[in-house]
């Protein structure tokens, strides 16, 4: 049975919950039923909905439960937009790829009217020449995206659901402990030289773009995980050295564990 739990010390940001899952393959269909309903939501409250997705195993996971969902049809995926957290610098075909993984799902919203012109995959390898430019140019598509009166040292667009995967060292995105990318204070998206976790190129969405989303979503399973969550569920560490204390939504962070990543809180 999944139940929500209060941590010892309460979760980070305004709405911050943290519900517990038997399992991943029930986190990852939980997930997924929750998604419809929070895109559903989003689209009455003002006509479109924006969903930034992240790689990851139970990221994935959940991409896959979903294109499986007899209630996907209950999102009108014509008005849906799909950015990422994350990429792997790599060729465009590459399996490595985030956006590649989630045509898993993609290719299921087709048949359901998504609009390919909504969906923004990351630069790839063969595309530009450093992951610099792709991180630049992908800023650039933000900003062209983002509504009238938004920040303008971060002009992003409205941010309804922001997936997050999280690594035994509590790397959210591409954002790794004591590493640059962490470290970045400026602008929506920076380039990831040496990434701890292979590939070495990544892009990422900074701690800026990523804390504009009204609802920050962790999707975190395994054992592994256990000691990086008990310490980034409080928010209480500086994100520089734990990078998943450091990302909360504006409205509402969730921490969707399975009973492993949650057994030391
Ligand atoms: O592209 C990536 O590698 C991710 O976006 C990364 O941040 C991932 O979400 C975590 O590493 C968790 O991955 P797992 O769920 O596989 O542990």
């Amino acid at each position: 049975m999944s139940a929500d739990r209060t941590p010892v010390s309460p979760p980070r940001g305004p709405g911050a919950r943290v519900v517990v899952h038997p399992d991943a393959a029930t986190l990852a269909a939980a997930a997924a039923a929750r998604l419809v309903v929070a895109l559903q939501d989003a689209q009455a409250e003002r006509g479109e909905a924006t969903l930034v997705l992240t790689g990851g195993s139970v990221g994935i996971e959940t991409l896959k439960a979903l294109a499986g969902s007899p209630a996907l049809a209950a999102v009108d995926w014509s008005r849906v937009n799909l950015w990422w957290g994350d990429e792997r610098f790599v060729e465009a075909s590459s399996g490595d790829r985030n956006a590649v993984q989630a045509e898993v799902l993609l290719s299921v919203l087709d048949r359901l009217g998504l609009d390919r012109g909504r969906v923004h995959p990351m630069g790839s390898s063969d595309a530009f020449a450093t992951p610099e430019e792709a991180a630049a140019d992908y800023a650039r598509q933000l900003a062209a995206e983002a509504a009238e009166g938004a920040d303008p040292a971060l002009p992003v667009p409205v941010i309804d659901v922001l997936l997050l995967g999280m690594g035994p060292d509590s790397h959210i995105a591409s954002l790794f402990p004591d590493h640059a990318g962490a470290r970045v204070r400026e602008g929506s998206v920076t380039a990831i030289h040496g990434s701890p976790k292979p590939p070495p190129l990544r892009v990422s969405l900074t701690f800026g773009a990523i804390n504009t989303a009204r609802q920050v979503w962790f999707l975190v399973a395994g054992q592994d995980k256990a000691p990086a969550v008990a310490v980034a569920v409080t928010g209480e560490a500086p994100r520089e050295r734990v990078p998943a204390a450091g990302a909360s939504g504006t409205r509402a962070t969730l921490w969707m564990l399975d009973a492993a990543a949650a057994s030391l809180i």
